[in-house]
């Protein structure tokens, strides 16, 4: 169902972000232990939980970032933290995704954290994700648009080449090392490098072709989140739009 968001005229992107992200946070009770996601998205709800924490609104709460920049901005606003060590079981995780598929299978990693996303995201109760209607697709990969892969930096030339001969009968793909702003390569919070892929066509059947990706020495994990969200919120021109697994 789609609750209509204003009746205001045209929303920028950086809105339907923020009103998906508070709309995530009504999920949030006081006690819980939840899991802080990152990106311009995640970013609006890690500041709303820091807002109503200060205001008394939630108490007890304990997060457990995916990134140095979330666990940053959670230290900034006060929020106990906490780690998967201590609390291997989390209530609720809420973050972005690049994209979206009708089955709610993400492609994450574009901001580079997919590997602690998904470690924390996979020790989740509950799973909301938050977005944007342009993330919305029919298949992942067919945005045209990267598909991140985590990968040790030792002799990355020779696991990117790899991942391209995965694909070299179906799909066809591009795998491309991810440059970070000073022109060396992108380094991850765990010190290894990301490669994106880039489709030609459709992926094919997801599970296959992620057990396919984890299978060569050299990665670590794939951006592909295959039946992990359990709620997408999607806000919209039209609304707010709530898909439940
Ligand atoms: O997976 C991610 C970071 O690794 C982000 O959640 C994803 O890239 C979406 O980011 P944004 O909310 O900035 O569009």
């Amino acid at each position: 169902m789609v609750s209509p968001i204003s009746s205001s005229p045209v929303l920028t992107q950086d809105e339907l972000k923020k009103i998906a992200a508070y709309k995530a946070v009504d999920y949030v009770e006081s006690g819980m232990v939840l899991g802080l996601g990152t990106g311009s998205t995640a970013y609006y709800a890690v500041n709303r939980i820091g807002e109503l924490l200060k205001q008394g609104k939630l108490t007890n709460i304990i997060g457990i970032p995916t990134s140095k920049k979330t666990e940053e901005q959670a230290i900034s606003l006060g929020i106990p933290l906490s780690d998967l060590d201590t609390h291997p079981v989390l209530d609720l995780a809420i973050d972005g995704a690049d994209e979206v598929d009708t089955y709610l299978n993400l492609v994450k990693g574009r901001g580079g954290s997919l590997l602690r996303e998904k470690m924390v995201e996979g020790a989740c109760k509950k799973f909301v994700v938050i977005v944007d209607e342009s993330k919305m697709v029919k298949t992942l990969g067919g945005s045209g648009l990267a598909m991140p892969v985590e990968i040790v930096p030792f002799c990355w030339n020779f696991t990117a080449k790899r991942l391209e001969r995965l694909f070299s009968d179906a799909a066809g793909c591009v795998a491309k090392l991810r440059v970070g702003d000073t022109g060396k390569p992108f380094m991850t919070d765990n010190m290894n490098y990301i490669v994106d892929l880039y489709f030609k066509g459709e992926m094919g059947d997801l599970k296959v072709v992620s057990d396919e990706i984890l299978r060569l020495a050299g990665v670590v994990e794939h951006g592909m989140f295959i039946d992990m969200a359990t709620t997408v919120i999607v806000a919209g021109e039209c609304g707010i739009t709530v898909k439940n697994k």
